[in-house]
């Protein structure tokens, strides 16, 4: 007969009895709070694991399963879903939902909690604000951005009917290329195509997506060492953007002269010398990281959601000659000859909703992140709010066949367009900084693919 004694056990399983008797000490003493109902996960690691294959196709069956809003359990995280736009509308319209949670995998790409996506509270909304008025300062989300954005998007395209007999990584191509038109204002200067380094820092971050969707690294900080390999890969495209960033924010530094601003880098230093409120974002050392995280967020934040979606773009048209063709007739009618410009906007109805579908079938970003300080009847003081943005864009009873690409389901009976529940860009303050760059940018790639090639 089998007989047990503490005596039998060594130092590993009396310290797995200490943390499993710590955990559900925890569970016991935990205040109860009334939560959204949510599938059941397991002691320690709660859902985790559930989501580490393909999180978003997980997050939108519970989605179908539980309704507009759930629970989930992240190692010792409480994550609240949302899974219908109106409410994720009304939710992050309210200030306390702008919050961003303490990610530690994410400040990495920020070097700690600088910049604009890692921040929370004044100095994010100092961050943001400044940033967003010297973009648009510098033409970012108006007709004077045009010529830029048509430059990068013709030389792509040029490139593609030179070498169009052989395979081309599209994504490759348009990364560089949509990243120049923030660059340009950046840095003064646009990249080459082959420039090497932006070429290491973007070859870095093409796994970063999938080793941080199959290894749960994002919720539970310890598991880098359970899946060593996925975090190493995150830390590589972390250390390689905010060494590019680092280095640009230096040779400006270095080369700055007082009183002549090149472009928007020697803006952000000129406001850093002229701040002396020690408590300000702007302030001297303080204020260097900050803008080294600027220019990290941006380069993450544009340049590989941009490229993703052109080309899942040109792979929609690829497969839907159909639209193709209708594409054809619009531009042909409206235009005629002359050059697309993005004032012609309003009269291509049928363009914006080939570029709203696109937005909804591909849903590159397929959820956000935000953090409510509230500590209200059913979402306790730091939960996790995830926008289930791929569910939004792929729920049958909203689209009725969400998998087919349907641009038309956009247009009423009289060709004019109709608004649906499309989030692609999230809502609220912690909206899109890039979206007029985005949706200018995809508006120049419908009518150049075309005609050129
Ligand atoms: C098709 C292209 C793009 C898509 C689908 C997209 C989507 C999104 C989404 C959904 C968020 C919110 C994420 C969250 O709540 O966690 C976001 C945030 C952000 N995006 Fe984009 N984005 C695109 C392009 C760009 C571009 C071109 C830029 C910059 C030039 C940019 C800059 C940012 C920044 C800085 C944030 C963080 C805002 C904050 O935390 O306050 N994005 N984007």
């Amino acid at each position: 007969m089998l007989s047990f004694s503490f005596a039998m056990l060594g130092l590993t399983e009396y310290l797995l009895l200490a943390v499993a008797a710590i955990y559900l000490a925890i569970q016991f003493l935990k205040p109860k709070v009334k939560l959204p109902p949510g599938p059941r996960g397991l002691p320690v690691v709660g859902n985790i694991l559930q989501m580490t294959e393909k999180p978003h196709l997980q997050l939108a069956a519970w989605a179908k399963q539980y309704g507009e809003i759930y629970t989930i359990q992240l190692g010792s995280n409480t994550g609240i879903v949302l899974n219908d736009q109106k409410l994720i509308k009304d939710v992050l319209s309210n200030t306390d939902f702008s919050f961003r949670p303490d990610i530690p995998l994410f400040s990495m790409f920020s070097g700690g909690e600088y910049g604009i996506i890692n921040t929370n509270g004044a100095a994010w909304e100092e961050q943001r604000r400044w940033v967003l008025r010297k973009l648009r300062d510098y033409g970012f989300g108006k007709t004077s951005m045009e010529g830029v954005i048509l430059d990068e998007v013709s030389e792509v395209v040029e490139y593609f009917k030179a070498n169009g007999k052989t395979p081309i990584e599209v994504a490759d191509r348009f990364n560089v290329a949509t990243m120049n038109s923030i660059w340009t204002i950046l840095n003064g200067k646009r990249l080459s195509q082959d420039d090497p380094k932006i070429r290491a820092v973007l070859t870095a971050f093409h796994d970063v997506p999938a080793a941080i969707g199959n290894s749960g690294l994002m919720f539970a900080p310890w598991l880098r060492h359970v899946y060593p390999k996925s975090y190493q890969v995150v830390k590589n495209a972390a250390d390689s953007v905010m060494k590019y960033a680092r280095a640009a924010v230096s040779e400006h530094f270095d080369s700055y002269q007082d009183g002549i601003t090149r472009d928007f880098i020697d803006e952000y230093i000129d406001e850093i010398k002229k701040t002396e409120e020690p408590s300000s974002s702007f302030h001297t050392n303080e204020g260097r990281k900050n803008l080294e995280a600027v220019v990290s967020d941006l380069i993450q934040a544009g340049a590989e959601t941009s490229s993703n979606t052109i080309t899942w773009a040109i792979a929609y048209l690829s497969h839907n000659t159909k639209v193709q063709v209708e594409l054809q007739k619009e531009l042909d009618t409206v235009l005629g000859t002359r050059p697309v410009a993005l004032s012609d906007k309003p009269d291509l109805p049928y363009t914006e909703a080939v570029i709203l579908e696109t937005l909804r079938h591909s849903s590159i970003v397929s959820g956000g992140v935000q953090h409510s300080e509230v500590n209200g009847y059913t979402i306790p003081k730091g939960a996790w709010i995830f926008t289930n943005i791929y569910f939004v864009h792929h729920n049958s009873k909203i689209w009725g066949d969400p998998e087919n690409f349907r641009p038309d389901r956009f247009l009423s009976n009289d060709g004019k367009k109709l608004v649906k529940a499309l989030i692609p860009f999230q809502s609220g303050r912690r909206q899109c900084l890039g979206e007029s760059l985005a949706r200018d940018t995809l508006f120049f790639i419908y009518k150049y693919h075309l005609s050129k090639i």
